[in-house]
């Protein structure tokens, strides 16, 4: 730079350096805790994954949509006991408006339904993929952020609705190498739990607060889900009943103990149906314990996991019916699903389906001489405008550098711009695999 050095006098006074003071001290060039950086490599991955998120959306005729990340808190304001409501990103701004960092798309898919009322037609079949956030104590050296892919239909009563994202979901993991040997879905219904409670007359009101203490089967020592449902009101006998329900994995014997008549079994029964139809049934199996754990979930829930146990849910969903009048409006049946950006990436990791992504581009140009770079600035004009990629050297470098850049970002060949090629209008393409070296008219480059 030829800029003075800020002590007052320009470069020419020999000066001493000027005083380290606390504006100069380097700053941590870490992103903040719980957070992740894209550089180039990272970046090609994550836009990988998110186009072939967008890829399966699209096939399945669903919308793009998105949101604020900032959101009001009161979109997250439940009082069922949820993890994600105890680990929200939440502040009061300069208008002290009490405000979070969403940390899931549902509430705001909701609101923005809501908002549109009567001006959209049903069903709704709108999908996303938006960074999410929780505030959780970095003890446990957790993220702090993931995006989700979200896929959700709105407006559909029939279970149809949830076969088709989880239709969706298979369809992602066929397209990535994922197999039916790989994952599947525990599938089930809050109906269940609803069932079960109803038959010992556990007020509705409780429903949600169960399913989230039920949500922390296999998280926590049963004695302490005993110990909560009681202190949430639920009778020891109800308890002993509902846990024993809970451990069923066949829908037959489902059926046993609940009766056939009940709208849970007829759900259920209806989506392994609907799995033979789609042609995915290996991938899903029934598992009462299956709750997930968001308070507004109303029926049918699934989880994507490994079958080899070694990873968190893959993703998560189900039919949420009541949501939209806990926001005040009327409500609508809605399902859907979420798909965090983490532990897809582990389980492609561990199966070697790490997609090999690596910077392409089609033309190096270089001029061979410094009152060449205009001339090389065109060609490269031209070639972009053909829709071709190019890197522009745009300083003066020896040709030893030029073809270690060549090398590094894979250029398939190198346009070199010479004074006497110039001057007949022709320039030098090599090409850089075969070495092959040919000169080419200016408006003959393609
Ligand atoms: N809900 C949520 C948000 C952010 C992360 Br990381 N995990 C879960």
């Amino acid at each position: 730079s030829t800029g003075d050095n800020g002590s007052g006098g320009g470069r020419s006074g020999a000066l001493a350096p000027p005083p380290i003071t606390e504006e100069l001290q380097k700053i941590d060039v870490n992103p903040p805790k719980g957070t992740r950086d894209f550089p180039p490599e990272e970046m090609r991955l994550r836009t990988w994954l998110f186009h072939s998120f967008r890829e399966v959306s699209r096939l399945f005729g669903f919308e793009e949509v998105d949101f604020p990340v900032l959101e009001s808190e009161a979109l997250y304001i439940r009082k069922a006991g949820e993890e994600i409501r105890d680990q929200l990103y939440c502040f009061e701004d300069r208008g002290n408006r009490r405000v979070a960092l969403r940390p899931e798309l549902t509430p705001s898919l909701a609101r923005l339904v809501i908002q549109k009322g009567k001006s959209v037609s049903l069903p709704l079949k709108w999908f996303a993929v938006g960074q999410c956030w929780r505030y959780e104590r970095m003890t446990r050296g957790r993220r702090r952020e993931h995006y989700q892919w979200n896929m959700d239909i709105i407006g559909v009563p029939e279970v149809t609705a949830e076969a088709e994202l989880i239709s969706s979901i298979v369809t992602f993991f066929k397209r990535v190498g994922i197999t039916a040997s790989d994952v599947g879905f525990k599938v089930s219904s809050r109906k269940v739990l609803q069932e079960v409670l109803r038959c010992y007359s556990v007020p509705e009101s409780l429903f949600s607060k169960v399913c989230i203490i039920i949500d922390k089967i296999g998280k926590i020592p049963v004695d302490e889900i005993k110990k909560d449902l009681k202190s949430a009101g639920v009778s020891e006998e109800a308890v002993d009943e509902l846990l024993q329900v809970l451990s069923i994995k066949s829908l037959t014997k489902l059926e046993e103990i609940l009766g056939g008549a009940g709208e849970a079994v007829a759900d259920l029964k209806q989506l392994f149906s609907l799995a033979e139809k789609f042609g995915y049934a290996e991938w899903i199996e029934f598992d009462a314990s299956i709750v997930r754990g968001l308070a507004y979930y109303t029926g049918i829930v699934f989880e994507g996991f490994d079958r080899e146990g070694k990873l968190r849910a893959i993703c998560g969903g189900g039919r949420y019916d009541r949501l939209l009048s806990t926001f005040g409006g009327d409500d609508l049946p809605a399902c859907g699903f979420g798909f965090g950006d983490a532990v897809i990436v582990e389980l492609l990791k561990d199966r070697g389906l790490l997609p090999e992504l690596s910077l392409q581009v089609e033309n190096i140009v270089c001029a061979l001489d410094v009152d060449l770079q205009g001339a090389a600035a065109r060609v490269a004009s031209i070639l972009r405008e053909k829709s071709q990629t190019v890197d522009l050297v745009l300083e003066s470098k020896p040709l030893k550098w030029v073809f270690k850049r060549a090398a590094r970002i894979n250029a398939h060949r190198l346009i070199l711009v010479g004074n006497s090629e110039w001057q007949r209008g022709m320039v030098v393409v090599k090409i850089l695999s075969s070495g092959e070296q040919y000169e080419v008219k200016l408006d003959e480059l393609v």
